[in-house]
Order: C-alpha cells, then sequence, then structure tokens
C-alpha cells in the first residue's frame, strides 16, 4: 500500500482519528514523537479559547507494539476533550430537542457553499468538519512521515515570517527556522516577533482577526525524490497541492517563485558547483526542486494564509430561514493561526516527502529501505545517513 493517510472526526465530536497506510515495518514510533507536534500545533500567540481546553495526546489503535511500527496501517485517536461540552449539540445518536440551526452564513468560511452542497439548513453540519481542528488529525500522520525520514537524516522545520502587515526577511526566516520553536509566533527573530504580537493584538482589540505567510524547510533530501515523467509524479506539484489543502491557506510559493519570475536567468537558476568532490550548488533560489524532483538542496515551501473568517466585528450575510439580511454567525475563534498552520504544513510537507521517498527506495521494511537507499547514495558519491552516527 502506497503511504499516506486519511482521517475523520468532527470539531466538538468525540475525537480526531488518522489511519496512515502504508507505514513500513520496523520503525521505531513513539507516543511522545507524535505528542510533540500536537503540542506544538496548539501553541501560537493569538489561539482562542478552545486550546485551553485541548491537551492532544495521541492514542495508538494499530499498526504498533512494544514501540515499533508493524507494517500494518497505524491507526492513532486523539479525544476532543471539549466533546464534555457538547455532548447534546453533537450527539451521534438521534436526541430529543435538537439544539437551533444556525442559519447565518460567515463569508469566509465553509458554511454557504456547504449547506447548498449538502441540502443542510444548519450550518453547523458544515462547520464542524470543514473547521481546522481536523488538522490535529493531519499533524499525528505527520509525525510518523517524519520518523521515517529522520531515519534518513531528512529534518523538517518552519518559521513564520509575516502576520498581516508585520514581516520580516523570509530567506533570514527560513535559516532560523530550527529555533522558531522559542518563539510564540513561531519567528526567529525577536524583535519582530514582539512587533507580530503587537499586531495581533491590535487586530483583536478592533474585534478583528489576520493571515500571514510562513515556509516550511526540509533538509536532507536525497537527490530525486519525485519525478519529471508524470504530471502527477512531479513533487512541486504535489507539495503545492498538501500545503493548500491547510485550511486557509491560498497561496504557495516553491523556492522564489514570485521574485524568480521578474528577474534574468542568470539571476535565478542555482550554479552546480563541485563542493569537497561532490555536486552542489552555488544558492537555493529554486527552493531545492528541479524537474518536479529534489535536487538535493533544502526544500523550501512558502505559503500565504488569508485572516481567519469568525470575527467579532461580524460581517454581513443573509439569515438563510428569513432571507433577511443579517450579521454573520459569530463563535469563539482564533485571532490568528498562522503559528499553527506553519506546523501543519511541516506534516503536509512530511507525508509528501515520505511518500516519495517511499516511491524512489521502495520496501515493507525499514531494513530493505535502509539497503536501497544506502545502494543508491554510494552511487551517488554522497555519504548516507545513518541514524546512530
Ligand atoms: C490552525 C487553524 C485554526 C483556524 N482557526 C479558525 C477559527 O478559529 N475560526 C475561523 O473562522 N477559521 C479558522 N481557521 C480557518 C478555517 O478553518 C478556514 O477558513 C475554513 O476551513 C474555510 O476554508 P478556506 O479558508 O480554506 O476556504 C483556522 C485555520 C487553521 C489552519
Ligand atoms: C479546535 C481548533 O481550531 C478551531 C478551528 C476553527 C475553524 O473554524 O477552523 C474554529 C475554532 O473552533 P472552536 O469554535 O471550537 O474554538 C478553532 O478553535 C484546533 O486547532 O484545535
Amino acid at each position: 500500500m502506497r503511504f499516506g493517510f486519511s482521517t475523520a472526526g468532527e470539531s466538538h465530536g468525540p475525537a480526531e482519528v488518522v489511519i496512515v497506510h502504508g507505514v513500513p515495518a520496523g520503525l521505531r514510533l513513539l507516543a511522545e514523537d507524535v505528542d510533540r507536534d500536537l503540542a506544538r500545533r496548539q501553541a501560537g500567540y493569538g489561539r482562542g479559547g478552545r486550546q485551553k481546553i485541548e491537551r492532544d495526546r495521541v492514542e495508538f489503535l494499530g499498526g504498533v507494539r512494544h514501540g515499533y511500527t508493524l507494517g500494518s496501517p497505524v491507526a492513532m485517536l486523539v479525544r476532543n476533550r471539549d466533546y464534555a461540552n457538547w455532548e447534546h449539540r453533537m450527539n451521534p445518536a438521534p436526541v430529543e430537542d435538537p439544539p437551533a440551526p444556525i442559519t447565518l452564513p460567515r463569508p469566509g468560511h465553509a458554511d454557504l457553499a456547504g449547506m447548498q452542497k449538502y441540502g443542510f439548513g444548519d450550518l453547523r453540519n458544515v462547520l464542524e468538519r470543514s473547521s481546522a481542528r481536523e488538522t490535529v488529525a493531519r499533524v499525528a500522520a505527520g509525525a510518523v512521515a517524519r520518523r521515517l525520514l529522520e531515519e534518513f537524516g531528512v529534518r523538517i522545520s518552519s518559521a513564520v515570517y509575516r502576520i498581516g502587515g508585520v514581516a520580516m526577511d523570509r530567506a533570514l526566516a527560513a535559516a532560523g527556522a530550527e529555533k522558531a520553536d522559542r518563539s510564540e509566533v513561531r519567528c526567529p527573530d525577536p524583535e519582530v516577533s514582539e512587533r507580530m504580537k503587537a499586531e495581533i493584538d491590535a487586530a483583536r482589540r478592533a474585534r478583528d482577526a489576520l493571515g500571514g505567510e510562513f515556509v516550511v524547510v526540509a533538509e536532507g533530501c536525497p537527490p530525486g525524490l519525485g519525478s519529471y515523467a508524470d504530471w502527477r509524479d512531479r513533487l512541486d506539484a504535489r507539495l503545492a497541492r498538501a500545503v493548500v489543502s491547510i485550511n486557509a491557506v491560498k497561496g504557495v510559493e516553491i523556492g522564489d517563485a514570485f521574485e524568480a519570475a521578474r528577474r534574468r536567468s542568470s539571476e535565478v537558476q542555482d550554479e552546480i558547483v563541485r563542493r569537497g568532490g561532490v555536486l552542489g550548488r552555488a544558492s537555493n533560489r529554486l527552493g531545492g526542486l528541479e524537474g518536479g524532483m529534489t535536487n538535493g538542496e533544502p526544500v523550501v515551501v512558502a505559503a500565504a494564509m488569508k485572516p481567519i473568517s469568525t470575527i467579532a466585528r461580524a460581517l454581513r450575510t443573509v439569515d438563510l430561514s428569513t432571507g433577511e439580511e443579517a450579521r454573520a454567525f459569530r463563535e469563539r475563534a482564533d485571532s490568528c493561526a498562522v503559528p499553527a498552520a506553519a506546523v501543519i504544513g511541516e506534516a503536509m510537507v512530511a507525508v509528501v516527502l515520505a511518500e516519495a521517498f517511499l516511491e524512489k527506495f521502495g520496501g515493507d521494511a525499514l531494513e530493505d529501505i535502509r539497503t536501497s537507499y544506502e545502494h543508491y547514495m554510494q552511487r551517488l558519491g554522497l555519504s548516507a545517513h545513518r541514524p546512530d552516527a
């Protein structure tokens, strides 16, 4: 089975669940590997009250024994503690006195198109699944992918370089990404972090919300993951799809794509040089991807997240029960979730890279994958990463 995952779960339902398939046997996998990323996703200045209720922890339901994967699907569950407050409103069983339907769709959320598409009279039926609570399950899947990639020396990090009008140089942010966990906004520059927090406070005071931009960096990828041979295999396209699938992410950039569009070729391509006897690049403007394949340089993917749509300064809408003009539905919400989105971005990049890694090196057992990987690295004259090194 090809590496990938499926999720289920409503935001205020009993739990978020994920099944990761195609995980090779023999991979060390502990609950703490997953819990670390779940906690990183919960952090971030600008989150609403929900994160005070939740304490996301994984429970393995299948695929792992005594700390190692079995080659069977890895099933994981993360309980929604908030369900205790929603048992009546979100009960899977029929209830005697159902809650009144919500009929004030929010511009910018999935509400209106979701109600039209599925024929719902209550927008709760839409918002429960369109909520980014589902990304808990994605981050759990990403942690499994990350564990696999770590065995081969691939490290994935992220940094926030813009929140609303406050920004720092993206390349500098990417270079400091491994330090971003220290900042409440995942920005490696402490001074810019403070200004970003002030920007979030100002938006919140104005009963508004903010978006921003983040960058994900994957270091240590061998050259040749993905392929130019079929459009579906192109890794840049697969990364873009995975990152744009994150709630509220509306744009993706591979390397310096938009800047490159304004420059001449000689200022854009990454020249090939010999470095210590092996092939390398004089720069990494193309984000480590050429011809839909990794080229051995760090993979750099940036993303733009639009502002959160549920705001206290409620926007105009139409009440679907009366047809009258009204103000949009408002409930507890984040005022900025860009730091969390960056962690989700890491997870999505990890999943795509793990899938491409297993396509290249095959195998359903970690040992066999290692043999194939080492043989390939030897052919290229590159040093293979060993986990005990
Ligand atoms: C981590 C995270 C937290 C979010 N929190 C909220 C929120 O509290 N309120 C809200 O309206 N939207 C929030 N969003 C955005 C919505 O989930 C998103 O706008 C919605 O699913 C509609 O999809 P679209 O914006 O991609 O079109 C959040 C997104 C992410 C990634
Ligand atoms: C629950 C999470 O994010 C939620 C994403 C979200 C949305 O509309 O996307 C709306 C909010 O839901 P609630 O009304 O329950 O507070 C966020 O808190 C989470 O990230 O764990």
